[in-house]
């Protein structure tokens, strides 16, 4: 099945929240944990067992597992698995992007069937032409996997790039939209290529009409988005939106039950 059927049912089984898991160090420190791989395997796994049969979409942050060399690498290993196995769909957040022959070795990495590191979707960054994300999305359609472009981030610093406007009038972040528009085009229920647009932005500015796939919403929670912010930008139905928390989820740990009902509570707070 695609990506885009898999995430569609995902939702309608579990509800649309995206948890992500981001094993920051002051996280760490305050679920007494050690700060080094044996306190990141602890918290991640811990992670694993409170959302994986809870949530549509877990997100770990590769950073934070990386930070820890090959031993966190591999604790991200197990976390994939991990997640799979408990039956929820993982978006691994990489914001991966490069030169197409480079982009390619990105897409084995990540998108591949039997990579160690293959994730249901990534997360790419498209500031090279959206163009050189080609064999991304070509090895995401061909395994059943999604990735998750970059439009309108959450951060203020975003805003500078992304709404700098093309000779056309339209800005970088609406050029991309439609790019992804394209890929997704005729896919039922929706296509495989969806976008991230921050829950933070004051105003949308962006035509998502045509899109046709999934829209990752960060910064809600922890960068101050509120479902009423959320219902605000993308209309009062969130059709199609993945909200995503992290840490205000997380902090609810170490406890497994804490974390999982933490995880209900803000997903219920998204039901009409
Ligand atoms: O692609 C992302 O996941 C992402 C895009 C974006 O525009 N803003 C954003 O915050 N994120 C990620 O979403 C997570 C947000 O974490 P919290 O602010 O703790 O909920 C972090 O892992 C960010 O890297």
């Amino acid at each position: 099945m695609r990506f885009g059927e898999r995430l569609a049912a995902a939702v309608a089984r579990r509800g649309p929240l995206c948890v992500g898991i981001d094993p920051h160090p002051g996280l760490l420190a305050s679920w007494g944990l050690p700060q080094d791989a044996s306190g990141l395997e602890r918290f991640a796994l811990t992670c694993v067992e409170a959302f994986g049969d809870e949530v549509a979409v877990v997100k770990p942050q590769s950073a934070f597992f990386e930070a820890h060399g090959s031993r966190g690498v591999a604790v991200l290993e197990r976390v994939l698995a991990g997640l799979r196995d408990a039956g929820a769909l993982v978006l691994l957040d990489a914001k991966r992007g490069d030169i197409g022959s480079t982009m390619a070795a990105y897409a084995a990495a990540y998108l591949a069937d039997g990579s160690p590191l293959a994730a249901d979707a990534v997360t790419l960054s498209p500031y090279l032409g959206f163009g050189s994300l080609a064999p991304a999305l070509e090895a995401a359609a061909a395994g059943g996997r999604g990735v998750f472009v970059l439009a309108a981030t959450s951060n203020p610093e975003g805003a500078s790039v992304q709404r700098a406007e093309g000779a056309d009038g339209r800005s970088v972040a609406q050029a991309v939209v439609d790019e992804a528009a394209r890929a997704n085009a005729g896919a039922h229920p929706q296509g495989d290529v969806g976008l991230v647009v921050g829950a933070t932005l004051a105003e949308l500015g962006l035509d998502l009409s045509a899109l046709n796939g999934p829209v990752l919403a960060p910064g809600f929670g922890a960068q101050g988005a509120t479902v009423a912010d959320l219902r605000a930008l993308f209309g009062p139905d969130l059709r199609g939106v993945l909200p995503t928390s992290s840490r205000d989820v997380l902090r609810h740990g170490p406890d497994t039950a804490s974390l999982r009902s933490a995880a209900r509570r803000v997903r219920d707070s998204l039901a009409l």
